[in-house]
């Protein structure tokens, strides 16, 4: 595939000055003198956009998405760094911007089309679709300065779509919209992006990332967090927003990680606390990123200090992050006999196929006797893993289900 936008090493840093006047002072300054504080708004961004991929770009406010986007139009310049694109883009970046406020809705189009190189006539000849998908009546003829934010957007996202462009660049437009008019842009991207347009989609909602793009990057104070498959990214993001956890975005999720571990002591020693009737000493996942349907095995060693507990159950419990309790069984309620004599042991626990979606969980490992009611060891949020998808559902789990159609 033939890359349509390259941005290598790109740093943007803006001068920040405390009051105005100190850039004026700085401009004249004879001896040369700093007036301002440098901000790296982004810091070494590297990546590549395929033509007809349909990317979206998420982080939270401040990352830099705008500046991105900006450097990518040719609006501002990268301090350092290179961008290159090879295509015509056409973008709605921030309401408003590109339109004469004095001019009426028509006559703005006018002004865009000749900014983006189209003669008169070409645009006459859009001006009828371009009316018609805009759909704001009587106000194309009204100075767009009367305008709601509503009317902008769809006056904007109208000409933007229809001037055939290579590079079609949404920067949050479409949340100002209503619902009608939202769906009706979407078809409109989809169209588009059917004919091998390439689309740049910011937005702050996950699920349209995943529904509409292919590709996704994530931006975090200034840098690139992660890039790759939409659905896998804006889980990743989804997850650091809600919980604020971050993983190591492993691009190869079947690599074996170092895995958190209790303890590893060579040998088994009896605790000097003679009240330490059992331990659990060793918890190991078969990896920390996973996929849903994956094997999931997680490995406990455990001591026991007694030269024999009756009842011994283990338990294994699995919890999001904010302590949501997902799933628990237990040897006892299970009718599994687990060693329980002096000495060290290991137990393994597997669900053959995670029915969990993506997101971040942890495990929970105990030792009990007495039908679980008394606890001889427990251990919170020993290990973590995460599951990243690609986007085949919503939800915590994945549950099996059919469809029927009634009438
Ligand atoms: N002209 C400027 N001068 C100084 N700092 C700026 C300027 N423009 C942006 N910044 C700073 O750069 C950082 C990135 O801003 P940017 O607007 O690119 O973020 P963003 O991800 O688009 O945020 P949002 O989602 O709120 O639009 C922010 O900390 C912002 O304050």
């Amino acid at each position: 595939m033939v890359d349509i936008i390259e941005i290598k090493d790109v740093v943007k840093s803006y001068k920040l000055y405390d009051k105005p006047l100190d850039r004026l002072k700085e401009a004249i300054s004879p001896t040369h003198k700093m007036y301002h504080k440098e901000f790296i708004a982004l810091n070494g961004i590297s990546f590549n956009v395929e033509k007809g991929d349909a990317l979206g770009i998420l982080g939270k406010n401040g990352s830099g998405k705008s500046t991105l986007l900006k450097l990518i139009t040719g609006v501002l310049s990268p301090s350092s760094g290179s961008i290159q694109v090879k295509g015509k883009i056409s973008a709605i970046l921030e309401l408003g911007a590109g339109f004469n406020p004095e001019y009426s809705g028509k006559e703005n189009v006018y002004l865009n089309g000749l900014m983006m190189g189209f003669t008169r006539e070409e645009i006459d000849n859009k001006m009828n679709n371009i009316i018609e998908f805009a759909d704001i009546g009587e106000f194309i003829e009204q100075p767009v300065k009367i305008y709601s934010s509503g009317m902008f957007a769809r006056l904007a996202f109208a000409v933007s779509i229809n001037v055939e462009p290579e590079i079609l660049i949404v920067d949050e437009a479409l949340a100002v919209g209503d619902v009608r008019f939202q769906t009706k842009c979407i078809d409109k991207m989809k169209e588009l992006k059917s004919k091998g347009t390439t689309i740049l989609f910011v937005s702050h909602a996950t699920e349209q990332v995943k529904r509409f793009c292919n590709k996704a990057v994530w931006l975090k104070d200034g840098v690139v967090q992660a890039s790759g498959e939409s659905s896998e990214i804006a889980d990743l993001y989804e997850d650091f927003m809600k919980y604020n956890t971050e993983h190591t975005v492993n691009t190869d999720i079947s690599t074996k990680l170092d895995l958190p571990e209790i303890s590893q002591s060579a040998d088994f020693v009896k605790p000097s606390n003679p009240e330490t009737v059992a331990s659990i000493t060793k918890v190991k996942l078969n990896k920390n990123s996973f996929r849903t349907f994956d094997e999931l095995e997680v490995e406990v060693e455990y001591e026991v200090y007694d030269d024999l507990i009756d009842d011994l159950l283990l338990g294994v419990a699995i919890y999001t992050p904010d302590r949501k309790y997902i799933f628990g069984p237990n040897t006892h309620l299970e009718k599994i006999d687990i060693p329980n004599r002096l000495g060290r042991h290991r137990m393994k626990y597997i669900i053959s196929s995670l029915p969990l979606l993506s997101g971040t969980f942890c495990i929970d490992v105990g030792l009990f006797n007495n039908e679980g009611i008394v606890c001889l060891h427990y251990k919170e949020n020993v290990v973590d893993f995460n599951i990243t998808n690609k986007y085949i559902s919503e939800g915590l789990v994945y549950m099996k289900h059919r469809w029927e159609v009634l009438e």
